[in-house]
Formats: structure tokens, C-alpha cells, sequence
């Protein structure tokens, strides 16, 4: 039997990651990849770029499964964006893991949230929708994962940590267990976080501290 078909939307560095996870899974065949209109006709990892954000509607008649590949670093607005343009419409958004990752089947992972390779999702953690569990990172147990956040590169969310939505937390970032990331917060890369934030704030360093107010 034929897989089902996938478009991806947003073809940027991101992108080249999510491709190599709906690969390595097996579950999907990329149909394509929306992006900006001076990216059309070009190709990211041998897929073609056949539409731009605009084209979406169109698209959900046509194609049932997406997922949203923009990054998120410093806001998480444009995936919200396209997260809630897809839905309107009324396309899929397929929860996908990697098969070198591992999820608990203790765990919850909501819609359009992708799991990258190597990052371990253990028993009780709850993830939101439209998250970014990027490579390597560690989500402890009983851990709770807003909607719309970035988990980036080897950062560790240990247990009974609560991360409101909207947030992003830095590539090797370490939340001590229980503490809580109100929303829309940054957590900058290698921050060692020891107690709650406050919301809409970067915290960062070792112990981190707010360095800025950003929402
Ligand atoms: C596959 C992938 O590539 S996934 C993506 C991986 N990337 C990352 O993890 C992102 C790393 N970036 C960060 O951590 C940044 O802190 C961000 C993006 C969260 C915030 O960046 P900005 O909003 O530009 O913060 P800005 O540069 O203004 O810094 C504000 C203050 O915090 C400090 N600061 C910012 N980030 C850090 C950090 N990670 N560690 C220590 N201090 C930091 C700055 O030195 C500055 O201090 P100062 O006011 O004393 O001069």
C-alpha cells in the first residue's frame, strides 16, 4: 500500500532535519515543501519547494497531512501561524517520532509535534502540540511540555519540570527537576536553570538569571 503524502511548510535548516525523520520513519512520502515565493522551484534534500504559504488552502484540498518545519528560536509566532492556518483549513498534523528516538508508551505527544533523533521521551511526560523534541534532548519523567515549544539540541527538562507554552529552551539547557518555565519564556543555550521564571523572560547562564524581558 502507497504511504500517505506529507507537505512540509517552511524549507529552511529546520526543514532538512524534519525530512531526515519522516525518512528514517517511513510512515509518510513527502509530497513538498511550501516556502516563500522566490524559493519556488528550487529543492531542500531532493524535494521540490510547489507552493507558498498562500497556496495552503489549496493545498488542504488536495493533501490531508502537514507539519509545520520553520524553526523557532526567539519567537515562536510563525509556527503558531502556520500551526493554526493548516488547521482552519482543516489539514492533519501527524504526531511523528523517530525510530531513533524513544517515547514511553507512558508519554503524550499532541499533533504536529515531531520527536528528532535520539531524544528520549520518558513515562508521564506530556508534550503539547506543534513542539520541536529536537536531536538528543531529554525529557524526564512527569515532565510537562506547553504547546508550541522548542526543546532544543541535548537540553535536559528533568522531572516534574513544567513548561508553559510558547516557550524555547537552549541546546544543552538543564532545567532542574520540578521547576517551572512560565510562558513564553527563552532559556538560553547551556543555561542551568535552579528555580520558576517568570513569564516572557530570558534567562540564562549558570545558575541562570533573567537577563531581559522578551514578551
Ligand atoms: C539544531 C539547532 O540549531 S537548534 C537551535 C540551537 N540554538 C540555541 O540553542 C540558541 C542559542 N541562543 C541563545 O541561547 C540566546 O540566549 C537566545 C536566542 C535565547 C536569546 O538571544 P537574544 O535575545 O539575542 O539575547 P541577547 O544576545 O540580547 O542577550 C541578552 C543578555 O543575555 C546574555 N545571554 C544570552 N544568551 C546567553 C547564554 N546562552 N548564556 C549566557 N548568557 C547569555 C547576553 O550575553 C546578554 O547579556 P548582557 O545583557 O549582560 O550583555
Amino acid at each position: 500500500m502507497s504511504k500517505p503524502q506529507l507537505i512540509l511548510v517552511g524549507g529552511g535548516g529546520h526543514c532538512k532535519s524534519v525530512i531526515d525523520v519522516v525518512e528514517a520513519s517511513g510512515q509518510f512520502s513527502i509530497a513538498g515543501l511550501v516556502d516563500t515565493r522566490d524559493k519556488l522551484g528550487t529543492t531542500l534534500s531532493g524535494y521540490a519547494v510547489i507552493a507558498t504559504d498562500d497556496d495552503i488552502d489549496a493545498l488542504v484540498r488536495e493533501y490531508r497531512y502537514f507539519l509545520v518545519t520553520v524553526g523557532q528560536i526567539k519567537s515562536s509566532a510563525l509556527r503558531y501561524r502556520l500551526f493554526q492556518l493548516i488547521k482552519s483549513q482543516g489539514g492533519l498534523l501527524p504526531t511523528l517520532v523517530s525510530p531513533r528516538a524513544y517515547v514511553s508508551p507512558h508519554a503524550q505527544l499532541g499533533e504536529g509535534t515531531v520527536v528528532h533523533h535520539q531524544a528520549f521521551v520518558n513515562a508521564g511526560a506530556r508534550i503539547g502540540v506543534n513542539c520541536i523534541i529536537n536531536t538528543a534532548s531529554l525529557i524526564e519523567h512527569d515532565a510537562q511540555i506547553g504547546d508550541h515549544c522548542h526543546v532544543s539540541t541535548a537540553a535536559v527538562v528533568n522531572g516534574d519540570c513544567r513548561v508553559g507554552d510558547h516557550c524555547f529552551i537552549g541546546s544543552r539547557a538543564v532545567l532542574s527537576h520540578g521547576v517551572h518555565v512560565a510562558p513564553s519564556g527563552l532559556i538560553g543555550a547551556g543555561a542551568v536553570l535552579l528555580s520558576h521564571t517568570e513569564a516572557g523572560g530570558l534567562y540564562a547562564g549558570n545558575p541562570a538569571v533573567l537577563k531581559k524581558r522578551v514578551s
